[in-house]
């Protein structure tokens, strides 16, 4: 069966050339051009991936991400985003989107994230992953999943991981998107004496309102319309191990007070049974959130964020890991070499001073992807930033033209008084404004269409 694939643009040429070209790699496709056609196609069809762009002319990808997870968890929607959005596509990941591809889109990778996304789409369960224990190796070298790093805050965070470990302290992991924090949790539990019983995590985000309890503590066949078996929640399921509760902040406030029930009767309950099971279990949670506003404002209650924050460990950002940056895009290059069977050797030296100065909002996870889609891009065996999404660069530039104000006097869009530094930035950007139509592109840029050629093929701008 053809996976079936939405793809929503108001820019209908575009949308058809990418419905075209999808097609030809085997994809069943669909066009809709706002967001109240792709309600309408939504409430229709069932797709297995949805392809959005951020701004539509009624509403935005974010409105949508919402309406599609809301009907349909098991979608997978993917964002596409011109440079300015990256932040929005990184709160876009918060809230369940599988990842976002930058604009100009590339056919490689965007048939590549597609096929990711089927991947997760078939292998995941609603919401929770057992994992089998991994092989945690204590440096940097070998082909370990996990890297420590060397800076102080690594140091730090690893002193923090060995002490908690071997104790039943509940732990609360605080960081942004990306930053590892089920890593962090899985290393605890692997570490700890619990690490030969049963790791459930489970994405509290990703749970239904309505089925929040039977997911947590099971219920009995017939206890609810759709409850045709007996179903084993995953207290009862981590029974003995430690339970991983990712994204906690997203909890309901009713399933709060079941949850903090449990957690302090070492009891549960499942929906539509008498009987109550033992448990015994370590907790883990993690947010993203400032869980502590949460309690201020009375969407969180006081008495369950103490009960998991025994101990609390901050995921440090990406960018604040000075010295491990290089690690971690060294572990993974081999990584993505391995995953496709690829040979990219090294980074150029300009695409490691990039990856030092960029901010890397969606942390590890975005510094991953981005490594991933570049081995897949790369042509030799070092990677160059031609390969890198320039989203990267209008950051990094967009900064630079902050501490050097005196390169803009006229108008930002006059490529005259850019330096070269920031040269392709200014193609790239007037391309993508004019919507890659060259001879509007070389007007607002203000050099002839030959020169636009030329720099084209200088910087290899692909169209
Ligand atoms: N120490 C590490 N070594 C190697 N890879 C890592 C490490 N920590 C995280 N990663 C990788 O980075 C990606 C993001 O990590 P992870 O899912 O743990 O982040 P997270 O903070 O839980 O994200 P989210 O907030 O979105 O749930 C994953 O692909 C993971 O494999």
């Amino acid at each position: 069966m053809n996976h079936k694939i939405l793809v929503i643009d108001d820019d209908v040429s575009f949308c058809v050339m990418l419905k075209t070209f999808l097609e030809k790699k085997g994809y069943h496709v669909t066009n809709a051009f706002n967001f109240q056609d792709a309600q309408q196609a939504v409430d229709k069809e069932n797709f297995d991936v949805v392809l959005t762009d951020v701004r539509l002319p009624d509403s935005d990808g974010i409105e949508l991400l919402k309406y599609i997870k809301n009907k349909s968890a098991q979608t997978q929607v993917i964002l596409m985003t011109g440079y300015t959005e990256i932040k929005t596509a990184v709160n876009a990941m918060k809230l369940g989107a599988f990842d976002y591809v930058g604009k100009p889109i590339n056919p490689d990778e965007i048939v590549y994230t597609i096929q990711q996304a089927l991947n997760r789409k078939n292998t995941s369960t609603v919401s929770a992953v057992v994992t089998s224990p991994k092989n945690l190796t204590n440096d940097n070298e070998g082909d370990s999943d996990f890297v420590k790093g060397k800076s102080s805050t690594s140091v730090q965070l690893h002193e923090y991981i060995e002490l908690v470990a071997p104790t039943n302290m509940s732990v609360l992991i605080i960081g942004d998107s990306g930053t590892g924090k089920e890593n962090i949790a899985h290393s605890i539990h692997l570490k700890s004496k619990r690490h030969n019983k049963p790791y459930i995590a489970v994405d509290c985000g990703a749970i239904p309102k309505d089925l929040a309890s039977s997911e947590f503590f099971g219920h009995v066949k017939g206890s609810f319309t759709g409850a045709i078996g007996d179903k084993v929640g995953h207290f009862e399921a981590a029974n003995g191990g430690t339970i991983f509760l990712d994204e906690v902040g997203n909890l309901s406030y009713e399933v709060q007070v079941q949850l903090l029930r449990a957690l302090q009767e070492r009891k549960v309950k499942p929906v539509g049974s008498n009987n109550e099971i033992q448990v015994d279990i370590r907790v883990i949670a993690a947010t993203n959130e400032d869980l502590l506003k949460a309690v201020r404002e009375g969407e969180f209650r006081e008495d369950l964020f103490h009960r998991l924050n025994e101990f609390g460990i901050v995921a440090p950002r990406l960018a604040e890991r000075g010295s491990d940056i290089m690690i971690f895009a060294e572990h993974f290059l081999k990584e993505s070499n391995r995953d496709l069977d690829r040979n990219v050797l090294r980074f150029s030296e300009d695409v490691e001073k990039l990856f030092l100065k960029y901010d890397w909002p969606g942390n590890l996870r975005e510094m991953k992807n981005i490594i991933k889609r570049a081995v897949l891009l790369s042509k030799g065996e070092v990677l160059v930033k031609d390969v890198l999404p320039q989203e990267m660069f209008a950051e990094v530039s967009a900064f630079s033209r902050e501490s050097e104000s005196a390169l803009v006097h006229n108008g930002d869009e006059d490529l005259k008084l850019y330096s070269s530094k920031n040269e392709e930035y200014a193609i790239r950007t007037a391309l993508e404004k004019v919507k890659f139509n060259k001879t509007k592109a070389a007007q607002v840029l203000g050099i002839d269409r030959k020169t636009l050629y030329n720099k084209m093929k200088l910087y290899n701008i692909e169209l």
